[in-house]
């Protein structure tokens, strides 16, 4: 969450790129504020016209003088909407176009911590919560603003008394909003958090479904579901319970101010005609007039409150860490891959790695292996640059990772993680994710490369079938290979592979082996092996146990050393002879 404060830096940082239109706005709704003031003093002055014993005429000259007035006031009230829009949807295209842009390049582990569920009602729910106000609470509130503030000058220029007399309700209105305030704001927060508890509810629960089905947990998930729904309802009715009585106690002293005014006028005329009756009239009706507006102010102002929550939660997403676009200049001078006296911990209590040192000289391809829970994904997480160290140096030809930007990172260091998402479209286009200028020659032969052409050319409709979300679904295997593919397309020189879907023993698994040995060829290539024929392939073997390197060589050496490897080893062997 970002302060008001930050809020405001931000918003006239964005407001100051276009400051003619904010200008013009704001002229045009003071403007059209005298104009909707005009007809009631018109009415007034025939109110005095009357008792002076004017003929009937003078009403026709009244009609025309209102007429004139309402068609400026709205043509200016138009006009003054029109460019308020224009700047509020202009500040909201930029919010939520760096808003999404910093959630796509948040650090993994901040979107692991905040839940995409958070994530998801930022860039969807706060903004639509913005939109709401922008292109209606905003204007609205500001032309019933500056309609109070000419109302209440001009009932003052009738008579001092007459204004004091209004000026009664502002201690009071403010009284009732310094009651609201405090309360409504923790529980805007409370209500906006609810909803993205929901919203993280739903998304893991729809991304679960495999297991949620394969354990029965569907009761379960619904009521978990329905207890964060549950909170969430109760939250936005706690929120508009308040928001009756406020405006409740506001439509109070909006009576208060009325009677004060029809008193104090009362008392004027009686005692010497020190105010005319048109006068009073025209005093009572002004800040009767302001009844309506300042109701809208009052509902609007809800919203208005709720879009400055959700602003603050953009704006703290907008001034929270991003990875870097752009790093220093320097570039990696070849594909050594060094990691040193590496240490890190995921909760900042228990730690994961301990002093993890690892060296890849260009072009080896190194195994990491290790009992479950030894630190292997985390090593290769740190070695792709999407986490980084609490302590130690991950380097590619001698340039921290943290120095290269992330489009410089990716050019250099590709990672294939257990879980590999294929994005709903052409599938194509999927393979051009890695490059977007490969063309077709260069997507077949990587396709082949990977062995995947064959399988792809029997498609529905080869390689521009549509897959993904709502299309057709590769097996997970399929989508293994479609990784392997991106990766020869990126071309990085340093590949780290974390794959563990293929079932260990089955013809698959060794295909996919096959052509992962294939495809990191030439490049530096760490292997958390899964499956410990994976180590066998590779030049050297890191042994890993409790996030620490215990044992470190070629496979066959380890086997003689009859050390930890020897023992993986033949656990391996026993479980799985093929
Ligand atoms: N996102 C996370 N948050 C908190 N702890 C985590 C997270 N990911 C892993 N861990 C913990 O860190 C330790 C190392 O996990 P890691 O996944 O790196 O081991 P691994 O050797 O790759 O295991 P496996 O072979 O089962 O994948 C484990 O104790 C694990 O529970």
């Amino acid at each position: 969450m970002a302060t008001s404060r930050q809020c405001g830096v931000w918003l006239r940082s964005v407001l100051r790129r276009d400051p003619w239109r904010a200008a013009f706005a704001t002229l045009f709704a003071v403007v059209a504020a005298a104009a909707i003031i005009v007809p009631v003093y018109v009415l007034g002055r025939l109110v005095d016209d009357v008792l002076a014993g004017a003929p009937t005429s003078r009403i026709v000259m009244v009609i025309v003088q209102i007429g004139i007035a309402a068609i400026a006031a709205g043509l200016l009230s138009g006009a003054a909407t029109y460019l308020m829009c224009h700047v509020g949807e202009t500040v909201l295209a930029n919010l939520r176009e760096r808003a999404l842009e910093h959630a796509l390049l948040l650090p993994v582990r901040t979107v692991e911590r905040a839940g995409k569920g958070d994530l998801l009602s930022r860039v969807n729910d706060d903004v639509a919560a913005i939109a709401r106000v922008v292109g209606n609470a905003v204007p609205a509130s500001f032309s019933s603003l500056t309609l109070a503030g000419l109302s209440f000058v001009a009932i003052f220029s009738i008579d001092y008394r007459l204004g004091l007399g209004a000026l009664v309700s502002v201690p009071l209105g403010l009284a009732v909003l310094l009651w609201y305030l405090p309360r409504s704001g923790p529980m805007f927060t409370a209500e906006r958090v609810a909803l993205s508890a929901r919203s993280q509810a739903l998304v893991s629960g729809m991304q679960g479904l495999p297991t949620v089905h394969a354990y029965g947990l569907e009761k379960d998930q619904i009521s978990y579901i329905s207890d964060a729904s549950s909170e969430a309802r109760d939250q936005m009715t706690t929120s508009f319970r308040e928001l009756t009585r406020f405006v409740a106690r506001g439509k109070l002293v909006q009576y208060i101010g009325l009677a004060a005014v029809l008193g104090v006028s009362f008392l004027l005329v009686r005692d010497g005609q020190q105010i005319s009756v048109g006068e009073a009239t025209i005093a009572a009706l002004l800040f009767h007039r302001l009844f309506l507006p300042m109701q809208g102010l009052l509902f609007s102002f809800n919203d208005i409150q709720a879009a400055g929550e959700s602003l603050r939660r953009l704006v703290g997403l907008i001034n929270s860490e991003m990875v870097r676009e752009s790093g220093t200049s320097a570039l990696p001078e070849d594909s050594r891959l060094e990691l040193r006296n590496l240490e890190f911990s995921y909760d900042g209590v228990k730690p994961v790695l301990h002093g993890v040192t690892i060296t890849l000289e260009p072009g080896e391809r190194v195994a990491l292996v290790g009992s479950t829970g030894a630190g292997k994904t985390t090593v290769a997480a740190i070695a792709a640059g999407s986490i980084t160290p609490n302590s130690g140096t991950a380097r590619i030809g001698g340039v921290n990772l943290g120095d290269l930007g992330v489009y410089d990172l990716r050019r250099h260091v590709v990672i294939i993680s257990q879980e590999v998402h294929v994005f709903s479209g052409p599938l194509f286009e999927d393979l051009r994710l890695a490059n977007r200028f490969a063309d077709h020659d260069a997507l077949y032969a990587a396709l082949r490369q990977v062995g995947a052409l064959g399988w792809v050319e029997a498609l529905p409709e080869g390689i521009a079938t549509m897959v993904g979300e709502g299309g057709y679904q590769l097996s997970a295997a399929q989508a293994q290979q479609i990784a392997l593919a991106r990766l020869v397309l990126a071309d990085a020189p340093v590949a780290i592979l974390d794959e563990a879907t293929a079932e260990a023993g089955s013809a698959g698994a060794r295909e996919l082996e096959h052509y992962a040995y294939e495809v990191m060829k030439g490049r530096t290539a760490l292997i958390v092996a899964h499956r410990l024929t994976q180590a066998a392939r590779a030049d050297r073997v890191v042994v890993l146990e409790e996030g620490r390197v215990v044992e470190e060589g070629p496979h066959k050496e380890l086997l003689q050393r009859g050390g930890r490897y020897a023992e993986l080893w033949e656990a391996w062997e026993g479980r799985s002879p093929a």
